[in-house]
Formats: structure tokens, C-alpha cells, sequence
């Protein structure tokens, strides 16, 4: 059916439909009939009746209560019958490729009119395309996954693996040679952290935390220890079917008795008397990934201490998925495994040494919490300076309350010092070697993931506040609001939790002290 033709109206003309039985509204130069929609609105009928509404320009009174995105919705767009007469619409939804124009929803780099010493312009390139990639291919899938549960759509990685996303999200490094990365907008040479952090930080954007990680967030940080320790016909096999978004793989190191203290974990490997096989035993608990994975990347106990292989799923092995406060989407998992036969071939790393397989990969998976961190309490700071200038009480809009604008300093003020930091520290990685920077960085890193989550709970608490009851409600104005403070959290305690970091960062430093240092 085509869509049916919109009437251009006078303001006189509307006003006019002003009934119960024939009932007009005008929101944003729009105009919506509404006679038969009313019974259905979910806000009533007697404030669509109402004589400030009914006939009237609703644009102010409509945007104090909805999102934009109402009005996209094919069941609500064909309410609309015309259009002002010599008048244009202003109010527009997301737009694919758009940077904000709200001051501070954007990095400072991607400001107009401001600078920074660390993005090239193939930075400046990327960030365009990637921004676009995840408006047109991702953000849809990921607002549907979010609220239905179900794992990103297979078609979504399939996207990626075509531009080598799942590749790039390892960061720089021997892994993306000869591969073409985002239609060859950068080559593998040219690929650095900074690239990494735009991907990070852009996907962070769909303001959907349990399908960001469910958008292979195990692979980060799983597949590590598989790049770094597996033998080449290891590599050879599994690289290619994780970078084509065909087979996933997880991080299977926590246990219901064991989570930040690895040494204390209790799934064991024992050799087969043969000696060609390790026979895992034992459990995993809050595996992100887990529920579909292919792949472990496991940390075992074994004879010589701690051991990791890289289990395939098979005989032996379940997953179950855990609910969380965020959604399922993510796929986390308690795993079991039960006399399940591994391939010697499938250590990762010495026996014994996986303790330090372990902790090699720590400094990039904090990092890349941190990119993820500083941009999802951006978005936050854009959806409360909207709110803030858009919703009025007691008659004047929220931000002429002093209080409203202390909190908002505060926001801004922490999102920026994260960005800044995170960058700075993203500089010195583009400039040190893997080794150079889990002595140098550790604790910087540690720092900062740290400082970051607390900085997101604060933000959190204080979006709440400003949204209100809507702060609270899954759907509708404050519901990006509502997700960030359920979820705020995972951030803290994913990759280890607040006090551990800081300490660690701490007896970084220490290590460092010159012994001649006196006062
Ligand atoms: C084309 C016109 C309209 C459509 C399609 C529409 C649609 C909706 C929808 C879908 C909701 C559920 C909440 C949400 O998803 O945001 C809602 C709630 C509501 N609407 Fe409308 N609406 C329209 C016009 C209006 C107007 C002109 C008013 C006038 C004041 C109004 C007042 C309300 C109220 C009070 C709520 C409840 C809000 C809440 O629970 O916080 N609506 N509307």
C-alpha cells in the first residue's frame, strides 16, 4: 500500500479537529491525526483531548514526554496526515553517520573547532566509517537483542568479519597482516591502539552493555592467550574461523569458589596415561560468551600448578546461561566439564605457567574497558543535557535549577578527565612494546579502569536524579538512563574489582620508588 498523501494545513485548519471524534494534534510542524489512535495512546485519552492539545501545537508538551524514536515507528509515522503550511520540521531523529552537535556528547577530538595531538587524520577517516557501520549494521540488532535476550544476529558478525572487525578488535599486531581492514580505509601497518579505540568506543554508542559483550567481548579477551601461546597449527586453525565470525570463543577462568584469586581455581587437568591428552574436570562460572562458544580458553590446576588450554566443545562439556542484570544477550554461562579428553596440543603457554598467560592479557582487556567506560558516560552526559534543557517543572525547564547544572559539572567533568587520561595512556601504548607496557602501564591501567567505574557509578547515581522515576523505567525517556545504572556495575567488577586495582597500582609505583628518595 502506498503511503498516503500528506495535506499541506494552515495552523486555523487544525484547529479545527479539535473533538474527541475527529481529533488532530501538531508536533514539530507535523500534523498527526489521532481520533482512533486516542483509545490506544499509553498515555490516555483526556491528555490528547485536553484544549492545549486537541487541534493544537502539542510539540513542547509531546517532547517532554517521548523519545523521538515514537514518531519513527511505522505504526505511529502513518498517524501523520500533513504538514504546516510554509513551516519546516526541525526536531529530527538519529541520523546515520551523525556526530552530536550537544556540547560534550562527543570526544573533544570530534568537536567542531576544537584539537588534538593524537588522531590522524586515517583516525579521523576510520571513526567516520566505523560510525557509520555500527549506525547502519549494528544499533538496530543491538536495541532488539538487548531487550529479547537472544545472542547478536549471526548476519551482524558476519558484517564485521567482512570489513575484519573481529580481527581489529585485537588490536594492532602480527595477527592483521594481509588482511583489508575496513575496505582498506587503514592498512594492518597503519592499524594502531588508536583505531582500537574508536571501535571500542563507537560500538559503546548502541547504549546496550550486555549485547556490547555479547558481540564476541569473550573473543577479546579468549583469544589472546590463543595469538600469544598456541602453537602455529593451532593458530592456523582457529584464526581463521574466529575472524570470519563463524566460531566463537570465551574466557573460561572464574568458578563459583574462585573469581579474582586464580591461584584458588579447582577445574583440573590430568594427563591420559598415553600422555596425548589432558582430561579436564571441574566447573566455570560467569562466562561472557559461554552459552554459545566453540571455544575455552581455560584455566586448570594441574600437577605443575596452573595450566591454560584451549577446550573445544564436545562430549563433557555443557553451558548453561546465567541471567544477570544484564541481558543474556551477552550469553553468559556456568560451564561444566566432565572427563572431557583435550589434545596436549591445545596448551597454551608452559605447564605450569598459567598464571602468566593469565595476567598478559589483563592490561588490554582493563584498557579496553576503559575506552568502553569514558564513552557510555558520554552518552549519558548528552541524554541529560537533553533532558535537562527539553523537560520543564515548576514552569521553567530542569536546567534552571542550580542543582541540575552542579550535577551535570560534575558528569562532565569526570567523562573529560577519563577521555583525557585514556588517551594519554593510549599514546604511551602506540609507543611501547607488549612487555614495555605491562611494566610501565600496569599500574596506570589499573588506575584508570578503577577511576573510571567509580567515576560511571557517580554519573549513574547522579542521571538518576535528574531523570527522575524515568531514571527507573525500562521504557521511554530515561530508558538509556535505566539500563546505565542496572548495568553501571559490571563495569566495576569486570577485569577485576575497584580496590584490588587501585592497590595494584599503588605497589606499581612502589616498585618503581628510588631507593635514595628522602625528604
Ligand atoms: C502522534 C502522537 C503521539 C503518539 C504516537 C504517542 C505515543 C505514546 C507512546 C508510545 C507512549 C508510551 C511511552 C513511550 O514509549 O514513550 C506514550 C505515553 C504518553 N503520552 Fe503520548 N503519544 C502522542 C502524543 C501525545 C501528546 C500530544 C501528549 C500530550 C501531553 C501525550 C502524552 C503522553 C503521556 C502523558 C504519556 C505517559 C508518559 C509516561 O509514562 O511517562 N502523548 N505516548
Amino acid at each position: 500500500m502506498s503511503a498516503p498523501q500528506l495535506k499541506e494545513l494552515t495552523r486555523e485548519e487544525v484547529a479545527q479537529h479539535n473533538k474527541g471524534d475527529d481529533l488532530w494534534v501538531i508536533i514539530d510542524a507535523k500534523v498527526y491525526n489521532v481520533t482512533r489512535f486516542k483509545n490506544l495512546h499509553p498515555g490516555g485519552v483526556s491528555v490528547l483531548t485536553d484544549e492545549e492539545v486537541a487541534g493544537q501545537d502539542a510539540t513542547e508538551a509531546f517532547f517532554g514526554l517521548h523519545r523521538y524514536e515514537v514518531l519513527e515507528k511505522p505504526q505511529y509515522k502513518r498517524l501523520q496526515v500533513g504538514t504546516i503550511k510554509g513551516e519546516q520540521s526541525v526536531i529530527h531523529g538519529k541520523i546515520v553517520g551523525e556526530t552530536s552537535k550537544v556540547p560534550y556528547a562527543e570526544p573533544t577530538w570530534l568537536s567542531e573547532g576544537y584539537h588534538s595531538p593524537y588522531y590522524t587524520d586515517n583516525h579521523r577517516e576510520f571513526q567516520k566509517a566505523m560510525r557509520v557501520f555500527v549506525d547502519e549494521n549494528i544499533y538496530e540488532d543491538a536495541q532488539a537483542r538487548e531487550d529479547d535476550g537472544k545472542r547478536p544476529s549471526q548476519e551482524v558478525f558476519d558484517k564485521m568479519a567482512a570489513v575484519n572487525l573481529h580481527a581489529m578488535r585485537m588490536g594492532p599486531g602480527k595477527h592483521l597482516q594481509g588482511l583489508t581492514l575496513m575496505n582498506g580505509i587503514v592498512t594492518p601497518e597503519q592499524f594502531d591502539y588508536f583505531h582500537e579505540l574508536i571501535i571500542t568506543q563507537e560500538i559503546v554508542r548502541c547504549g546496550a552493555r550486555g549485547y556490547g559483550d555479547g558481540l564476541l567481548g569473550g573473543k577479546v579477551i579468549g583469544l589472546p592467550p590463543v595469538l600469544n601461546f598456541g602453537t602455529p597449527e593451532l593458530k592456523a586453525k582457529i584464526l581463521p574461523e574466529v575472524f570470519s565470525g563463524k566460531k566463537f570463543i570465551c574466557l573460561a577462568i572464574s568458578e563459583a569458589q574462585a573469581g579474582s584469586d586464580v591461584m584458588g581455581l579447582q577445574t583440573t587437568a590430568v594427563k591420559s596415561e598415553d600422555g596425548k591428552e589432558w582430561i579436564v574436570n571441574g566447573t566455570k562460572k560467569w562466562i561472557t560468551n559461554g552459552s554459545f562458544a566453540d571455544y575455552f580458553t581455560v584455566g586448570c590446576k594441574t600437577e605443575d600448578g596452573l595450566t591454560v588450554l584451549l577446550i573445544e566443545r564436545g562430549p563433557g562439556v555443557e553451558t548453561r546461561t546465567i541471567k544477570t542484570s544484564y541481558s543474556t544477550a551477552a550469553g553468559t554461562a556456568y560451564i561444566t566439564f566432565d572427563n572431557v579428553g583435550v589434545p596436549v596440543g591445545n596448551t597454551l603457554g608452559e605447564v605450569g605457567g598459567g598464571i602468566f598467560v593469565i595476567l598478559s592479557n589483563f592490561n588490554h582487556e582493563r584498557w579496553v574497558m576503559c575506552c568502553s567506560s569514558a564513552r557510555s558516560q558520554r552518552s549519558v552526559v548528552e541524554e541529560c543535557l537533553k533532558w535537562a534543557t527539553q523537560r520543564k517543572a515548576f514552569g521553567r525547564p530542569l536546567i534552571s535549577q542550580p542543582v541540575i547544572r552542579s550535577k551535570l559539572a560534575g558528569m562532565i567533568a569526570r567523562t573529560e578527565s577519563v577521555q583525557a587520561w585514556l588517551e594519554n595512556l593510549t599514546y604511551q601504548m602506540t609507543h611501547m612494546t607488549y612487555k614495555q607496557q605491562a611494566n610501565k602501564l600496569a599500574g596506570q591501567i589499573a588506575f584508570l579502569k578503577s577511576y573510571s567505574t567509580q567515576c560511571a557509578q557517580e554519573t549513574a547515581k547522579d542521571a538518576v536524579q535528574i531523570f527522575g522515576g524515568r531514571g527507573i523505567t525500562k521504557s521511554g525517556m530515561g530508558k538509556f538512563v535505566e539500563h546505565f545504572y542496572r548495568t553501571v556495575t559490571f563495569d566495576a567488577l569486570l577485569g577485576g574489582a575497584e580496590d584490588v586495582l587501585s592497590d595494584l597500582g599503588v605497589r606499581q609505583a612502589l616498585r618503581a620508588m628510588p631507593k635514595n628518595a628522602r625528604l
